[in-house]
C-alpha cells in the first residue's frame, strides 16, 4: 500500500480495527479513513453506497462485525446471522462498485468443522458439520469468504481472506454475558480479588482447548498479508499453541494474583472440543506472532484496569 494511499479500516473502535489503525499509524499512514456505527450503519446498503461512491478509498480492512462468545452467538443466532451478512455484503460489494484495490475479510477459525482434525488446515473448510452455538456466525463468515473468492474469480477483484485464531487484546469487551473467554475470565477473577469472593465461575468442563492470539500481533499480520498475500485461497492467523480452559483460568489467577478456587458450571456448553490453527501456510511467508500468552494477558489486565 503506497503511504498517501486511502485506507477505510471499518470497525476502527473495535478491538481488531483499532489495533489495525493504531499500525497503520505506526507505518506511516495519514489518509485512514474511518467511521463509528453511528455515523455510519453498514447494515444499510444505500448509506454504504453513498459513502464508497464519496470516499473512494484505495484499501479496505473489514473489521466492523457482530462479535461475541459462544453464549452470545447461541442467544442471539438471527442477529449474528443477519447483521454480519448484510455488512459483509455491502463492504464487499461497494468495494468492487468503486475498484478498491484491495479489501481484506476477517473471518474466524469458526468456519472450520466442529470435529475437524488439528491442526486447522485451510482447506478443511466446509469439509463437515459446524458446531452449533455458533452455525449462524461461521455461516456469515463462510459467505464472506466466498463472496470474495467469487469477486476474484468473475471481476478480478483482489480480495482476501484471514482467518484469526480467538483474540484478545486492547479494547477488548468484558461485558459479563457476551464477552469471550479470556476477557470474561480476567473481569470475573479481578472482581473476585477486589471483594475478596473465594471462588470464580468457569463456564463448562474446562476440557475444551483454545488457541488465543494478542490482537496488536494480529493487526500486525493484517498488516502484512495486505502487503504481501493476494491469493484465492483463506489463510489462517494464529500461533499455533493452545492450552485448556482449566490452564488458561489457572494462568489467568496466577498473573492477577487470585488465590481463591475455580468452580466449573457445566451447564454452560463447551463448544467446539478444539481449534488449532494450522499455521504453516502464514509462517512460511515469513509471519510469525510476537507476544506470548503470560505477556499478553498481562497487558490485557492493564488495559482492563485502567478502563474499569
Ligand atoms: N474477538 C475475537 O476473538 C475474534 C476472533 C476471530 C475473528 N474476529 C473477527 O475480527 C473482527 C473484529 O472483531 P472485534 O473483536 O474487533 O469486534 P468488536 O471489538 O466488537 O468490534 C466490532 C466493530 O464493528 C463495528 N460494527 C458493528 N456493527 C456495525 C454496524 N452495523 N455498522 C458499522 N460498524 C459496526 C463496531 O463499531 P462501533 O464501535 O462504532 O459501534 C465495532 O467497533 C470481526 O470480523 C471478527 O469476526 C474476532
Ligand atoms: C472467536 C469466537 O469464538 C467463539 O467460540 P468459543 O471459542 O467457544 O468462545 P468463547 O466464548 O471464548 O468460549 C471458549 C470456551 O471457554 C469457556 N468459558 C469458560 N468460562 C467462560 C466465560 O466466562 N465466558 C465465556 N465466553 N466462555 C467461557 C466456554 O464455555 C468455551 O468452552 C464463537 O462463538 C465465535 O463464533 C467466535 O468464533
Amino acid at each position: 500500500m503506497e503511504k498517501n494511499a486511502k485506507i477505510y479500516v471499518a470497525g476502527h473502535r473495535g478491538m481488531v480495527g483499532s489495533a489495525i489503525y493504531r499500525k497503520l499509524v505506526k507505518e506511516g499512514y495519514t489518509n485512514i479513513i474511518t467511521r463509528t456505527s453511528a455515523e455510519l450503519d453498514l447494515r444499510n446498503q444505500q448509506a454504504v453506497t453513498d459513502f464508497f461512491a464519496a470516499e473512494k478509498p484505495d484499501y479496505v480492512f473489514l473489521a466492523a462485525a457482530k462479535v461475541g462468545g459462544i453464549v452470545a452467538n447461541n442467544t442471539y443466532r438471527a442477529d449474528f446471522l443477519y447483521e454480519n451478512l448484510a455488512i459483509q455484503n455491502n463492504v464487499i460489494h461497494n468495494a468492487y462498485l468503486n475498484e478498491v484495490k484491495k479489501l481484506m475479510f476477517l473471518g474466524s477459525s469458526c468456519i472450520y468443522p466442529k470435529l475437524a482434525p488439528q491442526p486447522l488446515k485451510e482447506d478443511y473448510l466446509l469439509t463437515g458439520t459446524l458446531e452449533e452455538t455458533n452455525e449462524p456466525y461461521a455461516i456469515a463468515k463462510i459467505a464472506g469468504i466466498k463472496m470474495c473468492d467469487a469477486y476474484r474469480d468473475q471481476y478480478g477483484a483482489n480480495f482476501i481472506s484471514v482467518m484469526p485464531t480467538n483474540l484478545y487484546g486492547y479494547n477488548d469487551n468484558y461485558h459479563p454475558q457476551n464477552s469471550h473467554v479470556l476477557p470474561a475470565l480476567i473481569r470475573k477473577i479481578h472482581e473476585a480479588k477486589i471483594n475478596n469472593v473465594k471462588e470464580v465461575v468457569v463456564w463448562g468442563s474446562g476440557s475444551p482447548m483454545r488457541e488465543f492470539l494478542f490482537a496488536d500481533d494480529l493487526a500486525d499480520a493484517c498488516y502484512f498479508l495486505m502487503e504481501h498475500y493476494n491469493e484465492r485461497n483463506l489463510i489462517n492467523i494464529g500461533t499455533g499453541h493452545d492450552l485448556t480452559i482449566r490452564d488458561l483460568a489457572l494462568l489467568i489467577k496466577e498473573v492477577l494474583g487470585f488465590e481463591g478456587e475455580l468452580v466449573f458450571d457445566t451447564t454452560k456448553p463447551d463448544g467446539t472440543p478444539r481449534k488449532l490453527m494450522d499455521v504453516t501456510k502464514l509462517h512460511d511467508l515469513g509471519w510469525k506472532h510476537k507476544v506470548e500468552l503470560r505477556e499478553g494477558i498481562e497487558l490485557a489486565y492493564q488495559d482492563f484496569e485502567s478502563r474499569y
